[in-house]
């Protein structure tokens, strides 16, 4: 049987804006009070999902969630019609309001892990939303993000939907941005790198301390249970808790794997070698680890290009290319990193760039924008298929955007009462293109 790793993008939503909500994440704090383009932002996730999919790739989208979250407003007291909760959270609390108006699910390789068939003891596809409890205005998406999962992975035969982790900081997790699978292909079982920031239990372990861990080893624990995971098959590592210090939030910004690929910084990680034999133990076949240097590229230069922020894809010729930000381009050492990398003899063989800035600019790359899912042919075809990439989706989905999203916002628009009107109708015609059900709390 043919399998396939499938990328599921998220939408942007039309609440696209740049509030600073994020303490950690570097280009969050720095663009902060930007005026943002909520419709340049969709369009441009859009393409670089179409050119996926001209690439032979199995693509998918996501959809986003329903901004200005009124529920979560009403739920902390703020009263009255939509339009006085609004006003009353502008003027009273202006951070609570900005929390419940971001569009922070497009990032959806935080919106959950998955474990493909190959790897689970039932051999379904399971998935567990992210609790993402380490920021008030990402902790509001499991619930709706677990719907949307359901709605795109809508059978019951092949996938196994669970509920997101407990809602403390014992278990902070942010799904697969700290989750990689390697493995020969995608159809044979792998080993499942879960990387976190800090052991919750274990407080005398290093940790760092100028920037939050997002990710606890429990959390990756508890995944790993859930989605019956056998130990062989697992290896849970540390990131180095120095570059996290440095703006490195998430271990997709400092590593990136594809099958047996692992492309890493070499300040990645705390105990590297002694993990990697691990990895190779448990792999039982050929590993390439490809390590950057900091003098080739600093950690500063990462983080501002996001290098490792990138996809690694096997396209169906089986070469690998890397899907990178146009911002590597401009990164002059990271350029010619790259220009490297595709002569050094690994398997990465091209290089491909793509314009994603409204999204970088609140610290999201290519590779932010994108949930993996491995799948076999009879789980592909079991995806809903209304959400797969194709020629005929492209078009609606940008007519949509054209019709429904403003082309300049920022945060002081966030108190516009038009803007939740505006948001609905968009989210209500979106359900009707991807004929997804209800999986809003305005529509239920
Ligand atoms: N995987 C990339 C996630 C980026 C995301 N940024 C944000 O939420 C920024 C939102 C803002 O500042 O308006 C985050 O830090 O979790």
């Amino acid at each position: 049987m043919k399998h396939f790793e499938a990328n599921f993008d998220g939408l942007v939503g039309p609440t696209h804006n740049y509030a600073g909500l994020s303490f950690g994440n570097v280009a969050s704090f720095s663009n902060a009070a930007q005026t943002s383009n909520p419709k340049a932002a969709a369009k441009q996730g859009l393409q670089k999902a179409k050119s996926l999919a001209d690439l032979g790739m199995v693509q998918g989208v996501l959809a986003p969630q329903e901004r200005p979250d009124l529920y979560t407003l009403r739920r902390i007291g703020f009263s009255g019609s939509d339009a006085e909760v609004l006003q009353k959270a502008a003027q009273q609390a202006p951070a609570l309001l900005n929390a419940c108006c971001s569009a922070s699910s497009m990032w959806t390789a935080n919106a959950a892990t998955v474990s493909p068939s190959a790897d689970t003891r039932d051999g379904k596809v399971h998935f567990t939303p992210a609790n993402l409890v380490d920021k008030l205005h990402r902790s509001i998406e499991p619930i709706t993000t677990g719907h949307i999962l359901q709605a795109t992975f809508n059978n019951d035969r092949h996938f196994k939907h669970h509920q997101h982790l407990p809602e403390h900081a014992s278990f902070g997790d942010e799904g697969a941005a700290n989750h990689t699978r390697l493995c020969s292909e995608y159809g044979h079982s792998g080993v499942e790198l879960f990387v976190y920031g800090q052991s919750a239990t274990h407080t005398n372990a290093p940790k760092p301390t100028k920037y939050p861990a997002r990710q606890t080893l429990e959390a990756s624990q508890a995944v790993a249970r859930l989605h019956q995971l056998e130990d062989e098959s697992c290896v849970f590592m540390q990131q180095n808790p120095d570059v996290i210090d440095q703006g490195v939030f998430h271990n997709d910004v400092i590593s990136v794997g594809n099958k047996n690929v692992l492309f890493y910084h070499e300040q990645a990680f705390l105990n590297t070698e002694v993990k990697f034999d691990e990895i190779r133990r448990k792999m039982n076949s050929d590993m390439h680890f490809v390590k950057v240097t900091t003098e080739q590229v600093s950690i500063d230069d990462a983080v501002r290009s996001y290098l490792f922020n990138t996809q690694i894809i096997t396209l169906p010729s089986g070469e690998m290319a890397i899907i990178a930000p146009t911002n590597c381009q401009e990164n002059p050492a990271v350029f010619a990193y790259l220009n490297e990398l595709v002569t050094l003899g690994t398997p990465i063989k091209q290089v491909r760039y793509f314009d994603v800035k409204q999204s970088m600019q609140n610290g999201g790359g290519p590779a932010c924008l994108r949930l993996r899912v491995a799948m076999n042919e009879q789980e592909v075809a079991a995806v809903n298929q209304n959400t797969l990439m194709n020629d005929g989706l492209f078009t609606r989905l940008n007519t949509w955007v054209d019709r429904h999203y403003r082309d300049q916002l920022t945060v002081s628009d966030l108190a516009d009462p038009q803007l939740i009107m505006e948001s609905r109708t968009a989210l209500d015609q979106l359900t009707q293109i991807l004929k997804l059900g209800s999986v809003y709390q305005f529509q239920r």
